[in-house]
């Protein structure tokens, strides 16, 4: 095992109070034969014998059969791994921005050696949600995988919502809980959950997207006042990943995959996934509409999801085979976030005196963008007003809102937000 802290302690005392169970179901004994951490001499906890803190040698060890990566982050993870899978070892881990990035390589090393490599703990936690998608749904035709996962944000704008806590605060806490990445920006600004839009829209879309093709918006310009201003509006905020699988009016097929954050009506069944909790809905031809919900973060859940694939690599191994390859036979393009169909919500204060409205409704217009709502509420000589589209292309309603920002009688543009969910 390759990191004991978060997740890597949790793994160790599971796989050490279990060694009997995991034995009889993976059909040979599950041992841990050592453990690489950055410094050995802070875990009094764990046995002398087994800690090391050269991973490199802990990897090329003639008596492992499996490694377990609990590290985080590319280099010099990615070069161990490589490593490993090239020796004929097979490798769990639950490292998204690794496989976010180099997942072809890892998947065409793993071919190569005819070894497993497993990372369900790299999205949503314990949830099992990659191997339905790479097993279960393997003969459906997936059209979308929407959901929160990220637990550290959706932790941050829970409480946020919830008790009008502030940002810095609320993420301390979600640190102290085990949740955040070592370094929580990750988090915040939706690295972590781009980097597992990436990795879901390769699986379900049979295709390679890295976390470079995401588009990615974190949620650092969330404030108070926005979620205040989805309260009244009987919404509320979270931060989704949204991967599509889209078709052109000539029949070509792209995917579409996005992370920012969403206003969503409270009564959203999204709404309602609080703390480190996360929740991934998934639309398939023939299945139809499936949810999936659990605790996306900390310790003890993610790993669950690690020794999950543990057995599964044990199973294989006592067997004599593997489990399924990377499958990227459809190798659809990206679509570019301009293109991509969304909604909009924009909240505005205006001059409350007459043509105000009709000004609005031509710079919607002139972009082509069709209006699905608009609500109005006066206070002296200013109005509110609050405006929700019909689905258009992003680009068109980005330039909309930078049209009507310049509008003499625009006082304010409020809020800006991507809607999900709803009709008006
Ligand atoms: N904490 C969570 O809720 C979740 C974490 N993950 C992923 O699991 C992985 C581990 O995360 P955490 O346990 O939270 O991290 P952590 O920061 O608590 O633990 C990292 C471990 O790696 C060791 N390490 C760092 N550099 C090393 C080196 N050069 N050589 C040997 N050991 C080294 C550290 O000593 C420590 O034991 C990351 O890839 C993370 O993204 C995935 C899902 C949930
Ligand atoms: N930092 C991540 C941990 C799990 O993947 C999160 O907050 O979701
Ligand atoms: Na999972």
């Amino acid at each position: 095992m390759l990191g004991c802290g978060t997740v890597g302690s949790e793994v160790a005392r599971l796989l050490t109070e279990q060694a009997g169970e995991l034995a009889a179901r993976a059909g040979a004994p599950v041992e841990l034969v050592g453990i690489a951490v950055r410094r050995p001499d802070k875990h009094p906890e764990l046995p002398a014998e087994l800690l090391t803190d050269d991973a490199a040698a802990l990897v090329a060890r003639d008596d492992v059969d499996v490694v377990v990566e609990l590290v985080g982050g590319i280099d010099p993870v990615r070069s161990w791994l490589l490593t490993a899978l090239n020796a004929g070892k097979s490798v769990v881990t639950a490292n998204k921005a690794l496989l976010a990035e180099h997942s072809a390589e890892l998947f065409e090393a793993a071919d190569a050696a005819g070894v497993d490599l497993y990372f369900e703990a790299a999205v949503a936690g314990a949830i099992p949600l990659l191997r339905p998608l790479r097993e279960s749904l393997a003969g459906d035709r997936i059209t979308r995988v929407m959901g929160i996962v990220n637990g550290t944000t959706n932790y941050i704008l829970s409480a946020m919502d919830a008790t009008g806590a502030g940002y810095a605060e609320t993420l301390d806490e979600a640190s102290r809980l085990g949740y955040a990445e070592a370094d929580p920006t990750a988090d915040v600004d939706g690295y972590d959950a781009a980097s597992k839009a990436a990795i879901l829209a390769s699986l379900a879309f049979h295709s390679r997207v890295t976390a470079k093709d995401v588009h990615r918006e974190g949620i650092a310009d969330v404030t108070a006042s926005d979620l205040a201003a989805a309260r009244t509006l009987g919404r509320t905020v979270k931060l989704l990943a949204i991967c599509e699988r889209v078709t052109a009016d000539d029949g070509a097929e792209s995917v579409s995959a996005r992370v920012h954050p969403v206003m969503i009506p409270r009564s959203h069944q999204l709404a309602g996934v609080g703390g480190a909790f996360n929740a991934v809905y998934v639309e398939a031809d023939a299945a139809g509409e499936l949810m999936f919900y659990g605790q996306g973060a900390g310790g003890a859940p993610t790993a669950s999801a690690v020794l999950g694939d543990l057995v599964a690599v044990a199973r294989n191994q006592v067997l004599g085979g593997r489990g399924p390859r990377e499958s990227a036979h459809a190798a659809l393009p990206v679509r570019p976030m301009g293109q991509t169909p969304t909604r909009y919500h924009v909240s505005l204060d205006v001059a409350d005196r007459a043509g105000v409205l009709a000004q609005v409704a031509q710079a919607f217009a002139a972009h082509g963008v069709s209006i699905a709502a608009v609500r109005q509420r006066d206070a002296n000589d200013t109005a509110s007003l609050v405006v929700v589209t019909h689905l258009a292309p992003d680009a068109a309603l980005q330039s909309t809102v930078d049209e009507i920002a310049k509008l003499d009688v625009v006082h304010e543009v409020v809020s800006v937000m991507r809607v999900e969910g709803e009709d008006a």
